[in-house]
């Protein structure tokens, strides 16, 4: 009752209009056979009398009640579909902010949190309008068995029980029908999103070019195929066992009408009433008999709707995919908590970001990536990290911004953990490129402004931050400038065309973007520079070193060359600080910083002389 409720309150807060009309449609449709079948008895009645008198209004009432249903009709589809179209819109919105609302991004990698997202977007979409449909019907179905149960009983009581009861078998077995249907829905969605996964790599414009290089078309179309015939034969096998129930239950209520009609017209045959309760008992049977199925199939969907939507209710209650989150300081998950209560904001980075014995592994049965890291970056301090493929400097990086939450030991922001601070707060002090980084499908401008929503300084703003990436003078050469769409499968808002730019060049784009966050104390570049050319790196990296003046950074790079002005130079190894110190000091310790620099160094070199070219 409590998820029907809120389902229900879903609908009346987001469409409280449509609803109201709704539920008046459906108590005329629900009364309306009712009043029909006693005007025809009175109508029947007044014309089989010898005078035939009184037959007007009547004939009237049926003319009026026959528009009115007819007009009813259309009118309650109408409000219908504007239900379903205000409700999907409020429970979009409400899912999307919840799966927002925790703090870490763990369990959006978890595959059976993935699994109750799909439902619960599923369940979002259809559950609430479906929902309130079938509560409607339920009522209209109600209001017209109770009309003509009073009908039916007034001319027999022992029918009327009989043809009720006879509806009490379909509704056991109806809601038994839902449940085998909802739990079909629930086992079938880990391989409904390989199939979606399957179709989006066939439709991706960046899967395309390995697809027809490496043929993979076919392939990944017989995966598609074969994940959806799965699915398919879960619902058909719940098809067929609705048809075999249905087809017994039809069978059985036909036969409790069809005795208790013989029965009622052997009575009236009998002399125990007029032609006119011939029609009402005829119009009852049927009224009965498809009301009571109207009831339990509504009940029956009710059902199915619920448990659908209790997927629904858990992701919005409890934010993110819906799994319980675990209030521990230490996350075994790796998930990042939610803060039980208002935490105070992280202030400008005055002392220092420290870990302190930081242990870390994304999974409690997975591999320690960190094994007890003691790092310090101070104000203004520019650090660069090193490591080989999987050290976990990206790791690092994902810690530093609350991505994750070490698994043991702690980090903290001038002294202070950084679970106890509010995420958002440490989140505006930090600016970051991921290695990973992102290209929306939007404006450049807005491809910049992302990086700071709530900057101030407009175009002009968003330029100095391109200038410093060096990707000013290639945006504003775009065809129509900032505005033009960054975007090979969108078209352009207004009347420009879109533009593509190169994979160096959206890195620049993506350091444009932490650029316009200048007033952020830590800025962490993840292999800032690996997609772009030379000339290109040499710039960005000088125009990055003056806007990081005064400000603390966390440059990871394979690029060498590109760290050894840094201030400190920190070489993960084993999950451990192996080595750190200024570059001088790692060469002339001789350790892997060295022999990876010298190993770059070694590749740059030319030939020696007198040696063949
Ligand atoms: N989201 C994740 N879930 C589970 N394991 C992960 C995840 N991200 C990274 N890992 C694992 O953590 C290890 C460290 O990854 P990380 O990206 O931090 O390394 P890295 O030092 O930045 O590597 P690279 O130089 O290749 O960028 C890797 O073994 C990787 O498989």
């Amino acid at each position: 009752m409590k998820r029907l409720a809120g389902a229900m309150a879903l609908a009346v807060r987001a469409a409280p209009a449509s609803m109201a009309l709704r539920v008046g449609t459906t108590l005329l449709s629900g009364a309306a056979p009712v009043g029909v079948a006693w005007l025809t008895r009175n109508l029947i009645d007044d014309l089989a009398r010898p005078q035939r008198s009184g037959f007007w209004l009547p004939a009237c009432a049926l003319a009026v009640a026959g528009a009115l249903l007819a007009v009813n009709q259309h009118v309650a589809r109408f409000a219908d579909r504007e239900v379903a179209r205000q409700v999907a819109l409020s429970a979009q919105t409400e899912l999307f902010a919840a799966v927002t609302r925790p703090v870490g991004i763990a369990e959006l990698e978890d595959p059976a949190g993935q699994n109750r997202l799909r439902l619960a977007q599923q369940a979002g979409q259809e559950a609430p309008q479906q929902l309130t449909a079938a509560v409607l019907a339920i009522g209209q179905a109600a209001v017209t068995l109770a009309g003509f149960l009073v009908a039916l009983a007034a001319l027999s009581p022992l029918i009327a029980v009989l043809v009720a009861v006879s509806g009490l078998p379909v509704l056991v077995a109806q809601i038994g029908l839902s449940r085998r249907r909802a739990e079909t829905t629930v086992r079938i969605t880990p391989g409904l999103r390989r199939q979606a996964h399957y179709a989006m790599l066939l439709m991706d414009v960046r899967a395309a070019k390995e697809i027809r290089l490496f043929g993979l078309g076919p392939y990944f179309r017989s995966r598609l195929a074969r994940e959806l015939a799965q699915a398919q034969d879960a619902e058909r096998a719940v098809d067929k066992a609705t048809l075999r129930v249905d087809g017994l239950l039809a069978v059985l209520t036909a036969a409790v009408s069809g005795g208790a009609l013989v029965a009622a017209i052997a009575r009236i045959g009998g002399g125990a009433g007029t032609v006119g309760d011939l029609s009402v008992l005829i119009a009852a049977l049927a009224g009965v008999q498809s009301g009571l199925a109207t009831m339990v199939s509504s009940i029956a969907t009710a059902d199915q709707m619920l448990i659908l939507y209790s997927h629904y209710a858990a992701v919005v209650e409890s934010g993110a995919t819906g799994s319980a989150e675990s209030g521990d300081r230490s996350s075994e998950t790796g998930s990042a908590t939610r803060p039980a209560s208002p935490l105070p904001t992280a202030g400008p980075l005055r002392q220092s970001l420290e870990f302190h014995d930081v242990w870390f592994r994304y999974t409690p049965d997975s591999d320690w990536i960190l094994r007890g890291i003691d790092l310090i970056i101070e104000p203004g301090q520019s650090v660069g990290l090193v490591g080989l493929n999987g050290a976990g400097k990206s790791t690092v990086a994902k810690l530093i911004c609350r991505l994750y939450e070490p698994t043991r030991g702690s980090i903290t922001w001038n002294g202070t953990d950084l679970r106890d601070l509010d995420a958002a707060s440490v989140r505006s002090r930090v600016s970051a490129v991921f290695q990973d980084f992102m290209s929306y499908e939007m404006s450049a401008a807005d491809n910049v402004a992302v990086g700071d929503l709530e900057a101030g300084g407009g175009e002009a703003g968003l330029r100095a931050a391109a200038a410093h990436a060096g990707i000013d003078e290639t945006l504003a050469a775009l065809p129509d400038g900032y505005r033009t769409m960054l975007s090979r499968v969108f078209d352009a808002d207004g009347p420009g065309s879109g533009a593509t730019l190169s994979g160096g060049q959206w890195q620049r784009v993506a350091i444009a973007r932490a650029a316009l966050r200048a007033g952020a104390d830590l800025l962490i570049l993840d292999e800032p520079s690996s997609g772009l050319d030379a000339l290109a790196e040499a710039a960005v990296h000088e125009s990055l070193r003056t806007l990081r003046t005064g400000q603390a950074s966390l440059l990871i790079s394979h690029r060498l060359s590109s760290l050894r002005d840094a201030d400190r130079i920190v070489v993960l190894g084993g999950g451990r600080v192996a080595e750190a110190g200024s570059h001088d000091l790692l060469m002339a310790r001789g350790g892997l910083y060295a022999r990876l620099f010298q190993q770059q160094a070694r590749g740059y070199q030319l030939p020696a002389l007198g040696r063949p070219a």
